[in-house]
């Protein structure tokens, strides 16, 4: 029995990549590259992407309405009609091969508008995709994961200049079977990584984030206390292997991981380590909410987090950390903004059949709700346990949390987002940002201004009171 999901069939790349410079070749491309980029963002064959958590054959929702609605490629490239027609064919073989001008005008304008209804627009357009250097795209495609950065701009203003960050975030699945040794899991897991992180100081980020308990097998879902030995101090050996990266790309990287405090009786946390670019530990965050849902029995191994709501101040910008189920918290988000982050990192570890549909919302309004960027990462894959386990939701034993479904992605204060990375292969998405934006939200929109807290902190003190009763106005007529 597999005891992991693997990234696609070795060859997969391999193919893609024929397909494009075949496609380059044909219709002989102003901007070659560039434009095999966006050919290769929109490509949808379904014999050459694997099943294991692809949606119909896309590896995300973005890619599917891209090839199935948008013909904007045939705009960029003006091609000759015989140019069209091939590119359909390789492209789009599902759609009408009758390429005349009015066609590709309505289903142009068709994709456009799903997509700013979807993803929102950044300054009155659609969030643009930006070209990466050749040594972060060649990493990607010798190390097969998904590869995509966009850019957030914000207005010009006349007495300060731009605050342009580079963001970069990774997904990814695990690299060995739950049954190999646990030190071999770990090693595995950091060779992994490394090329990956290798391609984000490529491609200049200046700030990176990984997924939660990026060094292990999410196994809190089986209780089983031996996967306690993942936990390492906040200086430990993970610790030691980001720092060293952090240096050499002058990056400042998040570190979520289990974290064993040796000094308070070898209590364990869930914590977000913060890695100046200097390669210097700036400081942690501990979890301040727990799952108690489905298989994410995480309570049986640390505790709610005692670090509060910190913002870490870097070279880069004020950022603060999310750590998973913390998103479906409005108030926990509002902490992190009440103390000034302008990017809040949301490091999860999620699963297809729980939280799907709530994972581009929430994210988008806390962003919105709080006028900061906000960083969603998701891990990859379906990790199997050696021993089955149950959960209190009445499910047969199962030895499995489900599907991790990726889709990490970043979303700005003025509602607008990014596509997302891949469902099934490991990514680094990428964007810049321009952190002027959320001031100049605050000044338009007035959320921190007109948010009346004096009202909620009467409530909350009232409400945290043993004797608290509920202000409920009843219908005097409701039980005659
Ligand atoms: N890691 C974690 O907190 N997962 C909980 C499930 C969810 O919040 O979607």
């Amino acid at each position: 029995m597999p005891v992991h999901e693997s990234s696609p069939v070795p060859t997969h790349r391999e193919k893609r990549r024929k397909k494009m410079e075949r496609i380059d070749d044909e219709i002989g491309t102003e901007n070659g590259k560039a434009e095999t980029a966006i050919v290769e963002d929109i490509d949808q064959d379904s014999s050459l992407t694997p099943n294991g958590g692809s949606i119909a054959g896309f590896e995300s929702l973005h890619r599917l309405l891209y090839a199935s609605l948008s013909p904007q490629v045939f705009q960029r490239l003006s091609m000759t009609r015989n140019s069209a027609r091939f590119l359909v064919r390789v492209c789009f073989p599902g759609i009408s091969t009758e390429i005349t001008p009015n066609v590709l005008t309505v289903e142009y304008v068709l994709y456009q508008e799903v997509k700013r209804l979807l993803l929102g627009l950044n300054c009155g357009r659609a969030v643009e995709p930006i070209n990466l250097p050749d040594p972060a795209k060649a990493l990607s495609a010798k190390h097969d994961f998904d590869l995509q950065a966009f850019s957030f701009h914000a207005d010009k203003e006349v007495l300060r200049g731009p605050q342009i960050v580079r963001v970069g975030l990774i997904q990814n699945s695990i690299a060995l079977p739950t049954t190999a040794p646990f030190s071999d899991q770990k090693r595995a897991i950091f060779e992994k990584l490394r090329p990956i992180i290798d391609a984000a100081g490529a491609a200049g980020v200046n700030i990176l984030c990984l997924q939660e308990a990026w060094t292990m097998p999410f196994a809190f879902c089986t209780r089983e206390k031996r996967w306690c030995e993942f936990a390492e101090p906040v200086d430990g050996e993970s610790t030691q292997f980001i720092q060293d990266l952090a240096r050499k790309y002058n990056m400042v990287i998040i570190s979520p991981i289990l974290e064993r405090d040796v000094k308070h009786g070898e209590t364990l946390w869930n914590t977000a380590v913060i890695i100046g670019n200097r390669g210097n530990i700036i400081g942690k965050h501990r979890k301040n909410h727990i799952p108690r849902v489905g298989d994410f029995n995480e309570s049986t191994y640390y505790m709610e987090g005692n670090t509060g709501h910190p913002v870490f101040e870097t070279a880069y910008g004020k950022i603060a950390v999310n750590i998973c189920y913390g998103r479906h918290h409005p108030l926990n988000w509002l902490a992190f903004g009440l103390n000034g982050a302008e990017i809040v990192f949301n490091p999860s570890a999620t699963v297809g059949e729980l939280s799907e549909p709530m994972w581009p919302i929430e994210a988008r309004n806390a962003a919105i709700a709080n006028s900061y960027f906000v960083a969603s990462i998701n891990r990859v894959g379906t990790e199997i346990f050696p021993n089955p386990f149950t959960s209190g939701d009445g499910k047969p034993q199962h030895a499995d949390f489900g599907h991790f479904y990726g889709s990490s992605h970043f979303s700005a204060p003025d509602a607008s987002c990014t596509p997302s990375l891949s469902r099934y292969r490991d990514g680094l998405i990428i964007s810049d940002m321009d952190l002027n934006l959320c001031r100049q939200l605050k000044d338009k929109w007035g959320f921190r201004m007109t948010a009346r807290y004096e009202l909620y902190a009467d409530m909350l003190s009232r409400y945290v009171q043993p004797d608290f009763e509920p202000h409920i106005i009843a219908d005097p007529l409701l039980h005659k």
